[in-house]
C-alpha cells in the first residue's frame, strides 16, 4: 500500500505535465477509495505533506542531524559515511534509499501501510520533552527497517517536510475530485470533460471555504459529490485563506480598471491581518494571514469581543487589520511598533503595545456564509451588527468617489493617518469575497508605488556573509531568494546589506543560527551566487528595491524574461521580518518577472518616478 503510493510518487516525479500528474494521482486515489477508504485521509495528507489542517499548526520538518542518525542506525552505516554520501548526492531521501538498498536483511518485514506510516509521522511530530530526540530516532528507525525499494526515499522526504516531486496541493485537490467522480459513476461510460470539471469546481470551491481535509474527505466518502457543499461550508473556528489584492501604479490606473463599476476606497492600515471568529458556543479565536492561530498573542482583543458585538450577533467571521495604537494620543502607530509586541503567551496585564482592530469585511454572520453577497451588503451587515469601541474596534474608513482629485485627497489623508495608502474594491458587481485569491477586484495603492519604488518583495534568506569591521560577530550581509512553486525551488535574487539597524543585525543572526546547514540545499537554484554560510529556508524578509535588472549571476525568474539569465534587485533594503508568511508564500519568480516587465513599460513610457536614486 505505501509501496503503491511511493510508486505513484516516482511516476509523478518523472513528468512535468500537469494533466498527467493529475491522472496518475487520481488513479491511485481511486484505488484507495474503493479498496482502503479508511486510509484515504492519510494518503491525501502524505501527498500534500501535512499532518493536519494548517491552522492546527502541527509540522514535521525533522532536522537533518536526527534523520542522519536514524538512517545510520536503521541501516548499520556510520554517520561519516552518510554525511559523505549526503555531500555527494545532496538529497537525504536518496541517501536513505541507497543505504537501505545496500543492506542485507535476514528476513522480509511486513509491508508498510499508508495509514500506519501517517500515524507514526504524526506521533513523531507531537513528541516533546527531555528524551524526545531519542524517541524520534527510534520511531523513524522503526519505519525505516520496513522500507523496501523507494519507500525510504519518500519516508525521509516526508519527515523533512518536503516531497519535491512537483506535486502542488491544488493538483491533489483536483485529483481527489476526479477520483471520487470515477468512484461514483458507472465505469461503462467515459466521463465528459464538463462533468469532471463540475466535480472539480465543487470540491475546489468547498475547500476554499473550509480548508480542512479532516472534514472534506469523510464527507466525500459518505455523500455524493453534489451533496458536498451542503455538508461542508464556511465554519467559524476554521480559518479561510484571506483574499489578496493586486498592486497598482497610480490612481489613474485604478480608475481605468474599475471604469463603469461602482467601487469603494478604504484606508489601507499597516498592521497585521487578523481574521476574527466567534462560534455559536461562545468560543473565539483570531487567525493570521497564514491561518496561524494568534489567540495567544491577542487575549486583550478576544476579551473585548463582546463589547464589539450588537445584541443579536451570535457567531461571525470578520476580516480585519490589527494595528498598534497610541492610547494617549488616540492615533495609529507604525507597523514597527506592532512588531515589538510579544507573540506568544501574552498576559493581558503585561501588554505594552495596545492594538486597535479595524474591520473591513464580514464573511459570516449568525449561521450564514456571506461570501457570495456583494461587498455593499456585507458592509451594511458589518455596520448593523457591530459597534465601534473607541481605540479598540473600528470600521475601516471608506469613501466612494470616482473623481481622481477626491481619491488623491483621501489617499493623502490616509498617509497622514499613518496608513500605507488605499485599498480600492468593487462594491456591487463582481464583489463577492474570494478566499485565497489575489483578486483583480481588490487593488492596492501604496504611497511607495507613487514614489516609484514599486511594491515590496517578500524573500527567503538562504545564505550569509561573514561580517567584517563594525559587523564582526554578526553577518555582514545575506543572500536572498524568491520561490518558484512550479519547480519547487528557491532562486537566488540578490545580496542584501542595507536597511538593518544594529539591533536587527544581532537578533537576525541569533534567530538564523539554529538553521545553519553544511551546504546549500539541492533545491536552491544559485547560478553564480555565492555565500560564506548557508541557511535552511525558514525566514521571510520584506525588502524594498530601487529597481530590478537582468543578471548574469542570479537566477530569479530564469526562463521567464531571459532563457538563461535571471533577475536581480538593485539597492535592496531590509524592511521587516514577515512572520506571517512561510517560505512558500514568498514572492514568486513569476511575480518578479511581472515587476520587471512593468518597470520596463513604465520607463519606456517615460512615466513619473522612473528615477532609481537610492541613498
Ligand atoms: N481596508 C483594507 N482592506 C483589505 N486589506 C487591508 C485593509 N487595510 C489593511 N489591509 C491589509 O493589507 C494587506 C494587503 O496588502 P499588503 O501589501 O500589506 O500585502 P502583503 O501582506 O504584503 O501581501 P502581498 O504582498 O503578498 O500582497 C491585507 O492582507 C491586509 O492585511
Ligand atoms: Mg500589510
Ligand atoms: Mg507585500
Amino acid at each position: 500500500m505505501y509501496a503503491d503510493l511511493c510508486a505513484t510518487f516516482d511516476l509523478i516525479a518523472a513528468t512535468t505535465k500537469r494533466l498527467e500528474i493529475t491522472s496518475l494521482l487520481a488513479t491511485f486515489l481511486h484505488t484507495v477509495i474503493t479498496a482502503h477508504p479508511a486510509d484515504l485521509l492519510s494518503a491525501v495528507y502524505l501527498c500534500i505533506n501535512r499532518l493536519c489542517p494548517e491552522y492546527e499548526g502541527l509540522e514535521l520538518g525533522i532536522g537533518e542531524s536526527i534523520l542522519m542518525k536514524a538512517i545510520g542506525e536503521a541501516t548499520g552505516r556510520t554517520l561519516q559515511k552518510i554525511k559523505a554520501d549526503m555531500a555527494e548526492v545532496g538529497d537525504l531521501g536518496e541517501v536513505a534509499m541507497a543505504s537501505r538498498g545496500s543492506q542485507k536483511t535476514m528476513f522480509q518485514p511486513k509491508p508498510l501501510e499508508v495509514g500506519k506510516v501517517f500515524k507514526v509521522l504524526k506521533e513523531i511530530a507531537t513528541i516533546s520533552g527531555g528524551s524526545s530526540q531519542k524517541v524520534k530516532v527510534d520511531k523513524i528507525k522503526g519505519l525505516m527497517v520496513s522500507c523496501r525499494g523507494n519507500e525510504a526515499k519518500y519516508l525521509v522526504r516526508s519527515l523533512e517536510g518536503k516531497l519535491r516531486i512537483g506535486l502542488a496541493e491544488r493538483t491533489v485537490l483536483v485529483s481527489l475530485s476526479h477520483a471520487f467522480f470515477r468512484a461514483r459513476t458507472s465505469t461503462s461510460r467515459k466521463p465528459t470533460d464538463d462533468a469532471l470539471k463540475r466535480a472539480e469546481d465543487i470540491v475546489k470551491g468547498v475547500y476554499m471555504e473550509l480548508p480542512s481535509y479532516d472534514q472534506i474527505v469523510p464527507a466525500l466518502l459518505e455523500y455524493p459529490i453534489d451533496e458536498l457543499p451542503n455538508r461542508c461550508h464556511l465554519t467559524p473556528g476554521i480559518p479561510l485563506k484571506p483574499m489578496l489584492a493586486h498592486p497598482t501604479k497610480a490612481i489613474s490606473e485604478v480608475l481605468d480598471r474599475f471604469e463603469g463599476k461602482l467601487f469603494t476606497c478604504e484606508y489601507k492600515y499597516d498592521g497585521e491581518r487578523a481574521q476574527m471568529h466567534l462560534l455559536d458556543d461562545g468560543k473565539r479565536c483570531i487567525f493570521s494571514r497564514n491561518s496561524e492561530n494568534l489567540s495567544a498573542k491577542y487575549p486583550d482583543v478576544l476579551a473585548r469581543l463582546d463589547k464589539m458585538c450588537a445584541e443579536d450577533t451570535k457567531s461571525f467571521v470578520l476580516d480585519c487589520e490589527a494595528v498598534a495604537w497610541d492610547t494617549e494620543k488616540q492615533c495609529i502607530l507604525p507597523f514597527q511598533v506592532l512588531s515589538t509586541r510579544k507573540r506568544k503567551d501574552v498576559k493581558e496585564e503585561n501588554i505594552t503595545v495596545q492594538v486597535c482592530i479595524f474591520a473591513f469585511d464580514l464573511l459570516y454572520l449568525n449561521g450564514e456564509s456571506l461570501l457570495r453577497h456583494t461587498l455593499q451588503d456585507r458592509r451594511a451587515l458589518l455596520h448593523a451588527h457591530f459597534v465601534p469601541v473607541p481605540g479598540q474596534f473600528a470600521f475601516a474608513k471608506s469613501m466612494e468617489s470616482n473623481n481622481l482629485d477626491d481619491i488623491q485627497v483621501f489617499l493623502d489623508e490616509s498617509i497622514q493617518g499613518n496608513c500605507e495608502g488605499l485599498m480600492v474594491k468593487t462594491l456591487v458587481d463582481e464583489s463577492s469575497y474570494e478566499p485565497s485569491r489575489r483578486s483583480r477586484n481588490w487593488l492596492k495603492v501604496k504611497k511607495d508605488y507613487l514614489d516609484g519604488v514599486g511594491d515590496s518583495l517578500d524573500l527567503v534568506v538562504i545564505g550569509g556573509y561573514i561580517g567584517k569591521g563594525k559587523r564582526t560577530g554578526v553577518y555582514g550581509g545575506y543572500l536572498l531568494a524568491c520561490y518558484d512553486p512550479e519547480a519547487e525551488e528557491y532562486q537566488a535574487i540578490c545580496k542584501i546589506g542595507t536597511g538593518f539597524s544594529e539591533e536587527a543585525l544581532t537578533t537576525l543572526a541569533e534567530s538564523l543560527k539554529p538553521h545553519l546547514i553544511d551546504q546549500p540545499k539541492s533545491y536552491y537554484r544559485l547560478g553564480d551566487a555565492k555565500a560564506d554560510v548557508w541557511f535552511d529556508a525558514v525566514q521571510v524578509w520584506e525588502v524594498k528595491t530601487a529597481d530590478l535588472s537582468i543578471s548574469p549571476v542570479y537566477q530569479a525568474a530564469v526562463g521567464l524574461v531571459d532563457s538563461s539569465k535571471g533577475i536581480s534587485l538593485r539597492f535592496p533594503r531590509f524592511i521587516r521580518v514577515r512572520d506571517d508568511k512561510s517560505p512558500e508564500d514568498a514572492t514568486t519568480g513569476e511575480q518578479v518577472a511581472d515587476m520587471y516587465n512593468r518597470q520596463q513599460i513604465n520607463s519606456a513610457a517615460g512615466g513619473g518616478g522612473g528615477g532609481d536614486d537610492d541613498e
